[in-house]
């Protein structure tokens, strides 16, 4: 499992333009472009751009990398963001990039089971991913960190205000959503295209709205095309665990159309 790790990491750093693979296709539109300026995010969007705004599916938006710091981050996203950079100097850790628009190898993997191409390319045309869907600093501010020699995924979150619930927290769907990514991140960098089976949380203690928080996931078990993974949600200071979930991850059949 390390040595098909290692490579679809090596791959997904090709498909994003990070340094450790081959070229992108310089024709294909599909592709993420080279994020300019490495390691900070001045701003996801131009000022004025709303959401809605058609600037907002600019190319230069689409293919940001919206998992670098930006001015809403508060001082613990960033130092958290710092510690997790510094320990992915010696390859233990890698920084895994995000975009609104997922034009990636899981793009292209996912192609297949679709039997009508052209349909499923114009609907992608306009797709963004849903955690990156929000204006910067409103909604999920998050970057994510894969451990491959222990199968985990390390998210460090902060929910902004457009994901209230009961006031003053955040909503259980917002927090189901990080959970999903993150134990979705997991599987996938494990075992390639898989969708979510089952998920079960137990919300143990509500998250304050504005707050940052450490999502970590682990693959507990293979079994097959089966993949069962687990993670908590902690504070920063690790004292109080605000969630738990158990998940399966099933590996999509070459054989089995999605539609
Ligand atoms: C970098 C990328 C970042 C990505 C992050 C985003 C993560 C977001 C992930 C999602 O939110 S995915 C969206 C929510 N999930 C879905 O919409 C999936 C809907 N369900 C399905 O499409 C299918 O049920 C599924 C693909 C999951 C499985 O269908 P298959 O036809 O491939 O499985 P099959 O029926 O052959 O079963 C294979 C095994 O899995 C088991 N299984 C399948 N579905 C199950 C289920 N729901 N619960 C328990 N077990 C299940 C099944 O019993 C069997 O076990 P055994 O091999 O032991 O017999």
């Amino acid at each position: 499992m390390l040595r098909s790790c290692v490579s679809r990491l090596r791959t997904l750093a090709v498909q994003r333009g990070l340094p450790g693979g081959a070229p992108l296709p310089a024709k294909d539109p599909w592709s993420p472009r080279v994020n300019p300026g490495a390691g900070r995010r001045e701003r996801a969007a131009k000022p004025g751009c709303v959401r809605g705004d058609p600037r907002s599916f600019s190319s230069e938006v689409m293919h940001m990398d919206l998992s670098l710091p930006n001015p809403s981050w508060s001082e613990d996203m960033r130092l958290l963001f710092d510690q997790f950079m510094k320990k992915s100097e010696d390859g233990s850790w890698k920084h895994l990039p995000s975009y609104k628009s997922k034009f990636t190898q899981e793009t292209e993997d996912i192609k297949i089971y679709f039997p009508d191409a052209k349909l499923m390319k114009e609907k992608l045309s306009q797709a963004q991913l849903f955690p990156r869907s929000l204006e910067e600093g409103l909604g999920f501010e998050y970057a994510m960190f894969h451990n491959c020699v222990e199968d985990r995924t390390v998210c460090i979150f902060q929910g902004g205000p457009y994901l209230q619930g009961v006031p003053g927290f955040l909503h259980g769907g917002a927090i189901a959503t990080m959970i999903d990514a993150t134990l979705g991140t997991c599987a996938v960098v494990a075992i390639g295209v898989a969708m979510t089976a089952s998920l079960n949380i137990s919300f143990k203690r509500p998250i304050p709205l504005g707050s940052v928080v450490v999502i970590n996931s682990q693959v507990d078990k293979v079994e097959g095309r089966k993949l069962f993974l687990s993670c908590n949600i902690r504070s920063v200071d690790e004292k109080t665990v605000y969630s738990e979930a158990t998940s399966l991850f099933v590996k999509l059949d070459p054989k089995t159309r999605l539609t």
